[in-house]
């Protein structure tokens, strides 16, 4: 049967990037999808806006919610420092299977927890399960419409902390409605946009970085 499109782009590692590179599986990632197949990676254009913000917070503790191939995972835990753990969620089984190759090819699953589930049964499971106390860093970027009922399950499990950063993917295109009215006009929050361009393409995109005040 034919591959999938997660396959595809794990093939175009293991033959274009180097083990234990990570630069060169995220170079693999973005030539592919440029050259031979579009995939909803954050991707290399809104990716160094992700860096930038992780590099300024530096976080002992980042969430991920919707770890889909693994791109943003990779682009994440390459910048953590020693001893820091990147908390990835992903309920799709078959993409979790091809993230967890594709972030051990960049050499990077002793900074990466991938966890199998869906968000809202997982987020809950965070202090006891997972001994986390609250997240320096959280990267939004799973389906749409969960951005805000997440971020509002994080609060009420005191998973954020005053100065927790939340970044999040696709605010304009495919857009989060509900969750930009939210973070742009709640008094817990300080909101800003950055523009940039959807993946591999000229259109409009960008991400919005919302500070927890508490
Ligand atoms: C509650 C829950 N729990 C756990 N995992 C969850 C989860 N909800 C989803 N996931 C997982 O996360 C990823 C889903 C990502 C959704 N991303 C997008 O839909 C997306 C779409 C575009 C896009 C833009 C223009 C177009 F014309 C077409 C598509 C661009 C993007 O950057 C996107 O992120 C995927 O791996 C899914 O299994
Ligand atoms: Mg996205």
């Amino acid at each position: 049967t034919r591959s999938t499109r997660p396959q595809r782009i794990l093939k175009a590692v293991q033959n274009n990037a180097t083990r234990g590179d990570a630069e060169s599986v995220i170079a693999a990632i973005d030539n592919f999808c440029r050259k031979k197949e579009w995939a909803m990676n954050v991707g290399d254009d809104k990716g160094p806006i992700l860096d930038s913000v992780v590099s300024e917070v530096s976080p002992s503790f980042a969430l991920e919610l919707g770890t889909y191939c693994g791109y943003s995972t990779i682009r994440i835990a390459r910048l953590l420092p020693p001893g820091s753990r990147l908390l990835t969620l992903e309920f799709n089984p078959d993409y979790a299977a091809i993230a967890h190759q594709i972030i051990a090819w960049a050499g990077l699953q002793d900074k990466v927890e991938l966890l199998e589930g869906p968000s809202r049964d997982l987020i809950p499971q965070m202090k006891e399960r997972f001994g986390i106390k609250s997240f320096d860093f959280v990267f939004l970027d799973h389906w749409k419409e969960f951005y805000l009922p997440d971020t509002k399950l994080l609060e009420e499990c005191g998973l954020l902390r005053k100065g927790t950063v939340l970044l999040a993917d696709n605010v304009i295109c495919p857009g989060t409605p509900k969750y930009l009215e939210y973070v742009r006009n709640s008094p817990c929050y300080e909101s800003c946009y950055f523009k940039s361009h959807l993946e591999y393409t000229k259109v409009e995109d960008g991400l919005e970085k919302s500070v927890f005040l508490g």
